[in-house]
């Protein structure tokens, strides 16, 4: 994948160290017709069991924010293959991670061109969510927020 103008992947990873990040999360909303497409993790998760989340997943050694989106996306949603992203649209929440780690996930839109969806054991269900209809899911408010921000963008 080739970094997208309006979005400079470097610049995210020294803003995140600046304020003190040690782990990164690479997040999509992944949309179609004006829908982002949520996930249900598994109910025997054994954080955050059952919320409904944005395709998304730590960025591990070697990798950087895209590389991690890409092999999230491979892991999660099986979506092989090269796919684009939307120019100058990126957002961010902070959150801490179990033991204490000060984690930031950046969000990345993503259209969808008709690739299949298949699932790993990670999550038991997946639809198609209009922001309309935000009150009515069970992201968090902090993922609730970040798709309303694209909505507007
Ligand atoms: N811990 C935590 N998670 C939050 C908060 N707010 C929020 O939207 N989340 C969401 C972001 C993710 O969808 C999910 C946590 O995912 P994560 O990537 O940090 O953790 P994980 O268990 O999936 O980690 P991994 O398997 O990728 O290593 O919960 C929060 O305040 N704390």
């Amino acid at each position: 994948m080739t970094t997208p103008p309006g979005i400079d992947i470097l610049q995210l990873h020294n803003d995140a160290d600046r304020d003190g990040i040690t782990r990164l999360v690479a997040g999509a909303i992944l949309h179609a017709d004006g829908r982002v497409l949520v996930l249900r993790r598994s109910a025997e998760d054994d954080f955050m069991a059952g919320i409904e989340e944005l395709p998304s997943g730590a960025v591990e050694p070697g990798e950087n924010l895209l590389t991690a989106l890409e092999r999230e996306l491979a892991e999660e949603i099986a979506w092989s293959g090269a796919f684009t992203l939307d120019p100058g649209f990126v957002t961010h929440f902070d959150y801490i991670y179990g033991s204490g780690r000060k984690t930031r996930q950046y969000i990345f839109a993503v259209p969808h061109q008709g690739q299949p969806i298949a699932l790993s054991r990670e999550h038991t269900a997946y639809r198609w969510l209009h922001p309309t209809d935000l009150t009515e899911s069970d992201l968090t408010p902090e993922t609730a927020q970040a798709i309303r921000a694209w909505a507007a963008s």
